[in-house]
């Protein structure tokens, strides 16, 4: 029984704004084909936040991460972060994939992976190695830092592109499904692992995710994006208490009814619905 109601965020008055999508479109055209891929997003997320994305296979969540991260141009509206208008990938953000495997160079061993962002942002060697190390640290493959990443589990791997955007010092992480492809206990510890760094850092996450329990378990708030052409279905608070873990939190009852809640919004949001204008 729902004691406490589950509805519409509120925005977070008190936190400054990180990041501010405002108004954002996107479609692709080429090849005698247009598609409205996104029509109409507009939301925020404040400093410090944890903020996951959920909604129907195709809505375009890979699309919105592109054009936050500016790495695709958006055909309306605009992405500003720390108050800056994103045009191109812009020096405070990191972007974890799904696809690890793709996202790791496999001549260079772990250490090297991790460091090769840090030279191209010219960070001094001494600190470039107190980076690198602090980071294998945080992810527990301080161990491991000079094998190479097809000496390494999948789930080992995706850490090391973890520490990678850890070690970058980025002020926005964007993970976009970067837990598809591990067997579910990999999954379970890669979620803490990002709670944790989350929590240790202050870092402002926005997570992507198929996954509606991972994205109640992680996120302080769950965007639900409506299907193609997207807009924004609801905002939902996560009112649980801040200290997680897989057992006791998973097992409490707000977390059923959330997880229901949102369930339900991806289940209306298949079958077309849109919230009223
Ligand atoms: N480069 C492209 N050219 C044309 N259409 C595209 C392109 N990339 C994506 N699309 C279309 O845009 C829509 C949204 O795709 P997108 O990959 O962003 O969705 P998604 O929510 O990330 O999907 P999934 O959850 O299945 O990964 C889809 O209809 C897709 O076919």
């Amino acid at each position: 029984m729902t004691t406490t109601p589950i509805g519409a965020a509120a925005r977070p008055e008190t936190a400054t704004a990180m990041l501010d999508v405002r108004g954002l479109k996107k479609v692709y055209e080429g090849r005698g084909r247009t598609v409205e891929a996104v029509r109409d997003l507009t939301f925020t997320v404040g400093s410090g936040e944890l903020v996951c994305i959920v909604g129907p296979s195709g809505a375009g969540k890979t699309t919105l991460l592109r054009c936050i991260a500016g790495l695709l141009d958006c055909t309306s509206g605009e992405v500003v972060l720390e108050g800056e208008k994103v045009t191109g990938p812009p020096p405070g953000m990191a972007v974890v994939f799904q696809e690890y495997g793709r996202s790791l160079f496999p001549w260079m061993t772990v250490r090297q992976n991790v460091e090769l962002p840090l030279k191209e942002k010219k960070v001094p060697k001494a600190e470039r190695r107190r980076l690198v190390q602090e980071a294998l640290e945080a992810v527990g493959l301080s161990e491991a830092q000079d094998a190479h990443p097809f000496q390494l589990s999948g789930g080992m791997q995706q850490r090391v592109a973890i520490a990678r955007a850890v070690a970058y010092e980025p002020h926005l992480l964007l993970m976009d499904e970067p837990f598809a492809a591990v067997d579910a206990q990999t999954r379970a510890d890669l979620e803490d692992l990002v709670r944790s760094l989350w929590k240790r850092l202050g870092v402002t996450v926005l997570f992507v995710t198929h996954d509606i329990d991972e994205a109640v378990y992680l996120g302080r708030r769950v965007i639900v994006l409506s299907s193609s052409p997207t807009v924004v279905l609801e905002e939902v608070t996560v009112d649980l208490p801040d200290e997680r873990d897989q057992l006791t939190t998973r097992s409490l009852p707000r977390f059923a009814e959330l997880r229901g809640h949102v369930y339900e919004l991806v289940q209306q949001a298949k079958s077309g619905h849109r919230p009223a204008s």
